[in-house]
């Protein structure tokens, strides 16, 4: 049994603890605010659907107790909290401490060894291109699983450590990774920014009215279009860069146990099978906020890099910020805290396989 200690207390952090349950560990949870785990004081954590499971999980009341109280750390919220939580984390994190983060934005690993090398230690970080489970936490202390994934991809830094940590995964989730090349493969391989720009685009009324709408039905063929559209932009890049990831027909086929078909009819399936999910209720929302900056923002940049532009994803971004009223380019901390500018290609690729963004040195005359 491995004690996992869980930063984050929303859907995923619930859903991976009662994963971890099942799988015979301890998970502890930690809610940065206090506010997402007070629900746990009264009642144990219940998890329904793919998962069943009743049980009280530990929880952390700060970020040294997380780390100190377990074996392995998971991060599990979204890419607008993962700055504050390295932050917050990365002083007490152990030399050789396995971290996980479920699901991988941006250049969080980076930033992530950059903390850690300042305190000169090392700890395997590994990034997930998605989540091991899918849900929605409810009423209380409730979380409804709706799929645990078949296929998850991962990637560690510094790569030396991909074999050890890849064995870890599997021991606390399952048999279910699929080692991709270094940060930048992972970072391609996280399908939400592309499949949330079209849902949200062709929903964007329901999201604002806080209407309840099955999202799979709501991938309709011009929204399914749209999606392939973008995920054509994603592999074009990948391709461009010698990097392998999934298409978005492998990722729905292998997330949500449908055949392979047009993006459209698999949402319909899953939709008739009950496990399309309902979108969001309110145009505030992660598929927004969240994967706009620290995947549409991140994804533009990859692609001008490798002379590849995703204008559809830019154009997504320029359109959500005239909608938010927002300059989504400059809302990535995690970007803005490691300023890219004057790297070239060559050192986003080492940091892709050490974790450390550094100056590749220019070749001797
Ligand atoms: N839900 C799903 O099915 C899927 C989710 N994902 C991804 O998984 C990740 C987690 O998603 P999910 O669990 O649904 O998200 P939630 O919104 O449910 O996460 C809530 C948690 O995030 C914390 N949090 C939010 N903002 C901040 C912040 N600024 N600083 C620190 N902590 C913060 C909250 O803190 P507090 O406890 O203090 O309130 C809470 O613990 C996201 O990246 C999402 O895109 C990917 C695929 C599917
Ligand atoms: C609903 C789902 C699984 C697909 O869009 C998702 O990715 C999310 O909630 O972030």
């Amino acid at each position: 049994m491995s004690r996992v200690g869980i930063a984050g207390a929303g859907s995923i952090a619930f859903g991976s603890a009662a994963l971890l349950h099942v799988n015979g560990h301890d998970p502890m949870l930690w809610s940065p605010s206090g506010a997402s785990t007070r629900a746990l004081e009264d009642a144990p954590l219940t998890a329904t659907g793919a998962i069943d499971a009743q049980f009280a999980p530990r929880v952390a009341t700060s970020a040294q107790q997380l780390c100190e109280d377990n074996d392995a750390i998971l991060i599990a919220l979204p890419g607008y909290g993962h700055k504050a939580v390295f932050d917050a984390l990365a002083p007490h994190i152990r030399d050789g401490q396995h971290v996980i983060v479920s699901s991988h934005a941006s250049f969080g690993a980076v930033y992530l060894t950059r903390l850690l090398d300042a305190r000169g230690i090392t700890a395997p970080i590994t990034a997930w291109g998605t989540t091991a489970v899918t849900g929605r936490r409810g009423e209380g202390a409730t979380v409804t699983v709706n799929t645990v994934r078949g296929k998850v991809d991962l990637c560690t830094v510094p790569e030396t450590r991909a074999d050890c940590a890849r064995a870890v995964c599997t021991g606390l989730f399952g048999d279910v990774f699929v080692p991709r090349d270094g940060l930048l493969a992972i970072m391609l391989s996280n399908l939400n920014p592309q499949n949330h720009l079209g849902i949200a685009l062709g929903n964007i009324t329901r999201m604002e009215r806080g209407e309840t709408w099955s999202q799979g039905q709501n991938v309709t063929p011009k929204v399914g279009a749209l999606l392939e559209a973008l995920d054509a932009e994603r592999l074009a890049i990948a391709d461009a860069l010698g990097l392998q990831t999934k298409t978005i027909f492998e990722h729905f086929s292998a997330s949500f146990h449908v055949p392979m078909s047009s993006i459209s009819e698999m949402n319909q399936q899953m939709h008739a099978q009950g496990n399309g999910g309902t979108g969001p209720a309110t145009a505030d929302s992660r598929y927004v906020t969240e994967d706009v900056p620290y995947g549409l923002v991140p994804t533009a940049v990859l692609g001008r890099l490798a002379g590849r532009p995703a204008t559809l994803h830019e154009a997504g971004t320029q359109i959500f910020g005239a909608m938010y009223g927002r300059d989504f380019t400059a809302e990535n901390d995690i970007l803005n805290a490691l300023d890219l500018t004057g790297h070239t290609l060559d050192d986003l690729r080492g940091a892709a396989r050490t974790g450390l963004l550094r100056k590749t040195p220019e070749p001797a005359n």
